[in-house]
């Protein structure tokens, strides 16, 4: 990979503290968990094993792994004083403000109130976000109350469940699977950043996690696969989009789920997601979707030496298991949650105040006016 070119803007290029949890866009492995490849940990493990890894820093043993999942699963149900929030928020309130205060809610009733509770409340947070979701938008969209304690082993097998009513197939659990690994953990990404800095405050995990959510929801950053759903539905076929996708460039309008901060010739979970969707395309009996996809990919790098991020190939992956385009964005907190949390206790056990300096760019200094003279 070549090295991003450094300005100031965006804090671009510069080191803003240590992590060991992961490394982007270095050469030879473009992404890394704890010194793992993605490919490898997304062909061989579940994102279970991944989350254990990023909150303890190794991969957990069988048992390790059994305890751990049960205790997810035990984590799933939700308490009245929550469900009667989510009840009160309405259909057309985006999701990802709804995990926002979901978040937040539990925080207020089960708060951490000291540091030793970290990984109790990271798995509560593993546990509840998917139920939190689906609570709200079967209530709100279905008008059902649904039982959020299912017994499905993963949490990827445990959303589908509850947003279709129905155990998920083996290829859509396996999807889920890969998906929650591919998007659990990013370095010092805006939204993880945003958690590191409310952590350096010694502020609790629910408030780091709360404004990392809200950090995440922006079009530039996680909200970009709802974002490329939008234009992709819109394509009719290949040639469609080739011809749309020209005019936008000609425009200069930005084409959201190409692009990244750090990485510069490809990201390296494009070709995961990419292959699924394939997989999900041919399932489906309808590749239109993944076509119209290719084709962006193949525009994008043609005309502008841009390439897919992770988000591109999620919306086709997500739209062919029939997942609401606007419960794209948190998903993504579902398995962020994970790299959040792990960064929090990674600032907490070496910190200092996260506090940068500015270049003024404001007027010499002056005396204040009289009211009457402004
Ligand atoms: C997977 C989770 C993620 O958060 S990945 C990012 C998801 N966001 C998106 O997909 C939104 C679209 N992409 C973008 O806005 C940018 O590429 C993001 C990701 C914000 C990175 O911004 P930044 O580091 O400033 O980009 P850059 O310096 O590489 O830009 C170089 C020139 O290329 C342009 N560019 C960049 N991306 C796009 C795009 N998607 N469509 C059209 N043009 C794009 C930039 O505007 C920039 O142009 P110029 O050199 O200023 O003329
Ligand atoms: O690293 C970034 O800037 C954006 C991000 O979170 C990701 O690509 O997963």
């Amino acid at each position: 990979m070549v090295d991003k070119k450094l300005t100031g803007a965006g804090l671009r290029g510069q080191v803003a503290g240590e992590t060991a949890l992961c490394t982007v866009g270095k050469s030879g492995s473009g992404l890394t968990y704890y010194g793992y490849d993605i490919k490898e940990l997304a062909d061989k493990v579940s994102f279970e094993e991944v989350a254990y890894l990023l909150s303890r820093g190794e991969l957990p043993n069988a048992t390790q792994l059994a305890e751990f999942k049960a205790r997810l699963k035990q984590q799933r149900g939700l308490p009245q004083a929550l469900k009667d929030v989510l009840e009160r928020i309405p259909a057309d309130a985006h999701p990802m403000d709804v995990m926002r205060t979901g978040c937040s809610f539990l925080g207020n009733i089960e708060p951490e109130q000291d540091f030793s509770e970290a990984d109790a409340k990271i798995e509560r947070m593993l546990a509840a976000f998917p139920s939190i979701l689906l609570y709200w938008y079967r209530f709100s969209h279905d008008g059902k109350r649904i039982e959020t304690a299912t017994d499905d082993d993963s949490i990827g097998a445990h959303f589908l469940h509850l947003l279709h009513d129905k155990a998920p197939s083996k290829l859509h659990t396996d999807v889920m699977n890969t998906s929650l690994i591919l998007y659990a953990e990013h370095e010092f990404n805006a939204s993880t950043f945003t958690a590191r800095v409310c952590a350096s405050t010694l502020s609790d995990i629910f408030s780091c996690v709360t404004g990392a959510i809200g950090s995440l929801r922006g079009p530039l950053h996680g909200g970009a696969n709802e974002a490329a759903m939008e234009l992709i539905e819109n394509m009719q076929n290949a040639d469609d989009a080739e011809q749309q996708l020209m005019g936008m460039l000609e425009r200069k309008e930005k084409i959201m789920g190409f692009g990244h901060a750090i990485y510069r010739e490809f990201d390296p979970r494009n070709d995961i997601i990419k292959e699924w969707s394939e997989k999900l395309s041919q399932e489906f009996g309808d590749s239109r979707l993944y076509d119209v996809s290719v084709r962006c990919e193949e525009v994008m790098w043609r005309e502008k030496k841009l390439f897919p991020n992770a988000d591109f190939f999620h919306a086709s992956a997500y739209h062919y298991m029939g997942i609401p385009t606007k419960l794209f964005t948190p998903i993504f907190v579902m398995s962020r949650v994970s790299g959040w949390t792990a960064h929090v206790k990674e600032q907490r056990a070496n910190n200092r105040i996260i506090r940068p300096s500015a270049d003024y760019t404001g007027p010499a200094p002056r005396p204040v006016p009289a009211l009457a003279d402004r």
